[in-house]
C-alpha cells in the first residue's frame, strides 16, 4: 500500500499527505520547500510538547535556519482568538515574514488555529499539519478547514487555507489516551456512513484490532478515510455542496459540543449526533430499525457515548439554529438516503430534529 495521497484542485497537485511511522521523513518532505534561509514555528499544545517537541524540533531544524515554538495550554477552550492574538504575538516579536512557515504540530484544536493564524498573519502564510491525534489524522488536518471557537460557537470564526503538507505519524496513536481515540472514531464511522458503505463494514469487522491500535489496520483505516476525505475536498473544497455531507452528525453535535462548555469531546458529540440523525433517517423511512440500532451499538463498541444528560430541548434548539449551517433561515441537516449515501435535508420540522434528539437525551 502506497503512504502517500496527493490533494489536487482541478487536477493540479496542492500538496501530499504522507503516512509514516516515525518523524524521521518529516525532514525529506521539508527539504523540498527550501527553508534554509527561512524560519518554522511549531505551534503546539502543552501536552504534545511534552511527548513530541524535542524530536520534531531536531528534524525540522535540519532543514530550517531557525526554529520558534509557540506552546498553549491543551484543550478546545483554547481554541479562541485569544491564542491566536498571543501567536501573533509571539510570530511579531520573532519577526516571521511572508516566506516564513508555521508548522502546526497536535490535534484538531492546534491544527485548526495553527491554520487560522497562518491564514491570517501578514494575510496569509504556509503552514503544514504535523497530526497527532486519531481524529486529526483522519480528518482536521485535510481539506483546509482553518478557525476558531467565538463564544463558545463552534468554528464561527475562520478561514479556508490549504497546508503545504500533511505529515503522520501513524505511532503517535499509540500515546493517545483511550477517549481521544474513540473520539476519532467518531468522525471515522462518520465517513464510512455518509459515502463507503463497505469501509463501515470493514471497520465493524476489524473493531478489536482498531481498539487494539494495531498500526498496520490503523493505517488502513486512516487512508481509507484520507481517500473518503479526498475525494469530497477535491470536488468542493470551500463547499458549496457536498462538502457539507462531511457535517453529518455536527448539527446537533455542535450545540452539544457548545451546550456542555467543551466538557465533551468533539469526536464523542459527532457520534451522538449521527445515532440522532439515523433516527431522523429511520422515521423517514430511509434506513430501518435494524440499521438505526446498528448505528447505535457500532458507536457503543467504538466507546463513543451515546446518551447525554441534562439539556433541555428549547437550549439544544436554539443552539442548533445558531451554527453555521443555516440556509436561508432553516436548518441544513445532513441525512443518510441509506447507509454509505448522504444528502442535505433543508426541510426537517423542528419536530423532527427533536425526535433525533429524544433518540439520545436522557
Ligand atoms: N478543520 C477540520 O476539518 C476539522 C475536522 C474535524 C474536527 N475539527 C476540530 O478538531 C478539534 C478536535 O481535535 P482533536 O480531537 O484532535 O482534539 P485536540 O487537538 O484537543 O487533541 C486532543 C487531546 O489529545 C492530546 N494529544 C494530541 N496528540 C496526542 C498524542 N499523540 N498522544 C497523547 N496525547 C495527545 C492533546 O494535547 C489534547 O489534550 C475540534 O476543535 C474540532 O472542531 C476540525
Ligand atoms: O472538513 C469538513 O468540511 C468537515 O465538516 C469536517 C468536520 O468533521 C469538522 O468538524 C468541521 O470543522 C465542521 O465544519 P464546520 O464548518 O461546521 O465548522
Ligand atoms: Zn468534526
Amino acid at each position: 500500500m502506497t503512504d502517500r495521497l496527493t490533494i489536487c484542485r482541478n487536477g493540479d497537485p496542492i500538496y501530499d499527505i504522507c503516512m509514516k511511522t516515525s518523524f524521521d521523513g518529516l525532514k525529506k518532505e521539508t527539504e523540498a520547500f527550501d527553508l534554509r534561509d527561512h524560519k518554522i514555528c511549531i505551534v503546539t499544545d502543552s501536552n504534545v510538547a511534552a511527548l513530541y517537541l524535542e524530536e520534531v524540533k531536531a528534524v525540522l531544524s535540519q532543514c530550517c535556519s531557525k526554529i520558534s515554538v509557540f506552546i498553549f495550554p491543551a484543550g478546545e477552550e483554547n481554541k479562541n482568538l485569544n491564542t491566536v492574538k498571543e501567536l501573533y504575538e509571539h510570530l511579531i516579536r520573532e519577526h516571521f515574514d511572508r516566506k516564513d512557515m508555521l508548522a502546526a504540530l497536535g490535534g484538531g484544536v492546534t491544527g485548526d488555529l495553527c491554520g487560522f493564524a497562518a491564514a491570517t498573519y501578514l494575510r496569509g502564510i504556509d503552514f503544514i499539519q504535523i497530526p497527532t491525534t486519531l481524529l486529526s489524522q483522519v480528518d482536521s488536518s485535510i481539506g483546509g478547514k482553518t478557525g476558531v471557537d467565538f463564544d463558545a460557537y463552534k468554528n464561527m470564526v475562520g478561514a479556508f487555507h490549504m497546508p503545504r503538507l500533511v505529515y503522520t505519524n501513524l505511532e503517535a496513536l499509540l500515546t493517545l489516551p483511550k477517549e481521544q481515540f474513540s473520539s476519532g472514531m467518531g468522525e471515522v464511522i462518520k465517513h464510512g456512513l455518509i459515502r463507503d458503505k463497505a469501509y463501515y463494514q470493514w471497520l465493524k469487522d476489524n473493531h478489536d484490532a482498531i481498539m487494539a491500535r494495531d498500526l498496520s489496520v490503523c493505517r488502513e483505516m486512516v487512508f481509507w478515510s484520507n481517500e473518503i476525505k479526498k475525494a469530497v475536498v477535491e470536488k468542493d473544497p470551500t463547499e458549496q455542496g457536498e462538502r457539507a455531507y462531511l457535517n453529518f452528525g455536527h448539527t446537533l453535535g455542535h450545540a452539544v459540543e457548545k451546550l456542555k462548555d467543551f466538557s465533551l469531546l468533539h469526536g464523542h458529540c459527532v457520534g451522538l449526533g449521527c445515532v440522532a440523525a439515523a433516527r431522523i433517517c429511520r422515521l423517514k423511512g430511509l434506513l430501518t430499525w435494524q440499521e438505526e440500532m446498528d448505528i447505535r451499538e457500532t458507536m457503543e463498541r467504538f466507546g463513543i457515548p451515546v446518551t447525554v444528560n441534562g439539556l433541555s430541548w428549547d437550549a439544544v434548539y436554539q443552539a442548533t439554529k445558531s451554527d453555521k449551517k443555516m440556509d436561508s433561515g432553516s436548518v441544513k441537516f445532513i441525512l443518510l438516503k441509506k447507509i454509505g449515501e448522504a444528502y442535505a435535508d433543508c426541510t426537517l420540522t423542528e419536530q423532527e430534529i427533536q425526535a433525533g434528539f429524544d433518540a439520545v437525551s436522557v
